[in-house]
């Protein structure tokens, strides 16, 4: 017999919850077992087309249950691709999928042990589920062209062994030792077929296998009327009919729902199932979901995208990237069509001419389910924005704006007058009359940008602005550059034009009058800034930093913060607006009149002030603080 081997401890952790489980649905392993039963032929069938093997017939796949009262067994056979003996260790002896892995990092962040009462139930958590009903579990496996067999057995506290063992068939069996009955428990009731009936219905009755056990049924004698006899029948438990077969009408929500989490590991139901079916040149089923939470992993390069394909309901490949645009990229589901080959391989996927029409009828699905969404739901619509709007703004910018007819009508910014989210074309059907441009402005948060002193005029002239947030907003509607015509205008960038004639002229003549003051600003802060100008934006702010069209501030933030660091060291250029109409304005003008050298300080510290209401770092903190408390000194001496 071969060495006891340990599990590896994230494995190990997984399964002392789900030995010393009070889960009251620990009837989840059944579904959990068939699930992989089921994956195993898939993979086998996979691989017998892709070898070229016809010693392998889709009729003679199929998964088996039987009990055995006397022994407390559960036996569940598949006749799919099988394990190696590698392939017993490295599956069963650490935690790979996806699910269990969610599931350990949950509990890992839980402080209770108890939780695990709530938490079991909502991740598919795989093999190690069986440990909730057995005390001990083997695995017999034979991989497919492989002669040797092995038998992985586990008591779970204990760690396990693998031994070799003989096995006519290709395979893997697993054999459950049920554990006592307690008071609270009682496993035995996973020994009577009906109740396993029952689960299989409930859980598994979509696999496209047939699941077949020896049932008791009673049937009429022979040559009798009204006499019974009880006989053991192979019977199959499942109707086999996938999901996205079936009629939308006879399918329930949760039927939906229960299908979307056990098949891709979620623990949420989806926010929005889409189940579609197209006749035509290329005919095929589509069953998509958008989850209700954005996965942990969805902004990192870990996030695998794609959707399951089928041909004929013979599953083909997970994780078909060609079948969904990166833009949506959040979808998951899958496609099941009659008219694929079922020898196409990942490398054929780009060039399949039948595979692209399926795609851009599933792209032209998803997005009109999601217009319908925002038209018809709009509370739906907003969560489903938080969770993936982003991913949607990146849609739009990447390949050079390629796909923005595509999502321009999805996208939704923050409003300065509805102060919520609202859509463009909410925004330019109630544009006012003159208004020439979509106004926005960027910033860290909204209450940040609703406090900018740019915004502060524009805002009373009644114009809607819309305030950005995210890195990619101002990149995404520069590609953009316009929205039914009307182009994007930052409001902190270049001339706004929102004067009258008449305050046109007086700012002109203002701007005259102190021509020697602002050169002279100029001049202190040459190599800071390009212009100090007279504000025609300014309110009741003294000051603010513009830039002129092109690069903005913002822009600028972004590029800085890229890890290569804005190696080209692109800049914004810094325009220092001053308020005619704030008192400071006459404070310098003042002081200007009596020493012009004096406005030096002056300079110095607007630009600084400019600077940290634009969210920049200040040149030289320390001159600045001592700048104004010999100013408040000064003042105090007055
Ligand atoms: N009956 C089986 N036949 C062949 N391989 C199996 C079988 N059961 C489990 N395995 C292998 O063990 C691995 C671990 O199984 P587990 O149920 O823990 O997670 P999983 O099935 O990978 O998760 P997911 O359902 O997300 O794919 C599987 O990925 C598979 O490779």
């Amino acid at each position: 017999m071969s060495r006891k081997k340990q599990f590896k401890a994230e494995s190990k952790r997984l399964l002392d919850l789900m030995i010393n489980s009070i889960y009251t649905h620990k009837e989840i392993f059944l579904r959990e077992l068939i699930s992989n039963a089921s994956d195993a032929i898939d993979k086998l069938y996979y691989q017998a087309l892709q070898n070229g093997d016809h010693s392998i017939s889709r009729d003679d796949l199929k998964i088996e249950l039987a009990v055995n009262k006397d022994d407390r067994t559960i036996t569940l056979t598949d006749n799919g691709i099988g394990m190696s003996k590698e392939e017993l260790e490295e599956n069963l002896g650490t935690i790979a999928r996806s699910g269990s892995l969610a599931f350990k990092e949950n509990m890992d962040a839980k402080e209770q042990p108890d939780d695990d009462v709530d938490i079991i139930g909502q991740f598919g958590v795989g093999f190690y589920s069986a440990f909730m009903v057995a005390h001990k579990v083997q695995v017999f496996s034979r991989k497919y062209n492989e002669d040797a067999a092995y038998c992985w057995a586990s008591d779970a506290s204990d760690g396990y062994t693998i031994d070799e063992v003989e096995m006519p068939e290709r395979g893997t069996k697993i054999v459950l030792y049920l554990k006592e009955n307690t008071d609270d428990e009682n496993y035995d009731e996973y020994l009577e077929s009906y109740e396993l009936e029952r689960l299989i219905k409930k859980y598994s009755d979509y696999i496209r296998y047939p699941i077949r056990m020896e049932m008791e049924v009673s049937v009429k004698k022979e040559g009798s009327e009204d006499e019974y006899e009880t006989k053991k029948e192979i019977r199959t438990l499942n109707s086999m009919v996938p999901l996205w077969k079936r009629n939308k009408k006879d399918i329930t929500t949760e039927e939906y729902n229960e299908f979307y989490k056990n098949k891709f590991n979620d623990f949420a139901d989806p926010q929005k199932v889409i189940h579609t079916s197209v006749e035509g040149a290329v005919s095929f089923q589509a069953l998509l979901f958008i989850p209700s939470k954005t996965p942990f992993n969805f902004y990192s390069q870990d996030y695998e995208k794609g959707l399951q394909l089928y041909s004929r309901s013979v599953f083909i490949m997970d994780k078909a990237s060609e079948l969904i645009p990166e833009y949506f990229r959040f979808v998951r589901g899958l496609v099941d069509s009659q008219d694929l080959s079922l020898n196409i391989s990942r490398e054929m996927l780009q060039h399949d001419r039948q595979l692209k029409v399926i795609a851009s009828r599933v792209e032209k699905k998803i997005k009109s389910e999601l217009l319908n969404m925002l038209k018809n739901d709009r509370e739906e619509y907003e969560k489903f924005w938080n969770n993936f709007g982003l991913q949607l703004k990146y849609g739009v910018y990447n390949d050079y704006g390629m796909h923005k007819e595509v999502l321009q009508d999805l996208l939704m910014f923050y409003s300065s007058s509805e102060q919520k989210l609202v859509t463009l074309d909410e925004y330019v059907s109630r544009m006012k009359e003159g208004q020439e441009a979509i106004y926005f402005i960027s910033g860290e948060n909204i209450d940040k940008i609703d406090k900018l002193p740019q915004c502060e005029l524009v805002k009373d002239k009644g114009y809607e602005i819309l305030y950005l947030t995210d890195n990619v907003d101002e990149f995404a509607l520069q590609v953009m550059m316009n929205y039914q015509e009307k182009p994007f205008k930052n409001i902190n960038q270049g001339d706004l034009n929102l004067e009258s004639e008449e305050e046109k002229k007086e700012i002109e003549s203002k701007a005259e009058e102190n021509k020697g003051l602002l050169e002279d600003l100029k001049d202190v802060l040459k190599d800071k800034v390009n212009d100090v100008k007279i504000s025609s934006r300014l309110k009741t702010h003294p000051v603010c930093l513009t830039s002129d069209e092109g690069m903005s501030f913002e822009m600028e933030k972004v590029l800085s913060n890229m890890p290569d660091g804005n190696p080209y060291g692109m800049k914004a250029t810094r325009i220092l607006e001053i308020n005619p109409n704030h008192e400071i304005f006459q404070a310098l003008q003042k002081i200007y009149a009596e020493d012009k050298d004096a406005i030096e300080d002056y300079a110095d510290l607007l630009y600084n002030q400019a600077l940290l209401i634009e969210g920049f770092p200040i040149e030289d903190p320390m001159d600045f603080s001592n700048k104004i408390c010999s100013f408040m000194v000064k003042a105090s001496k007055l």
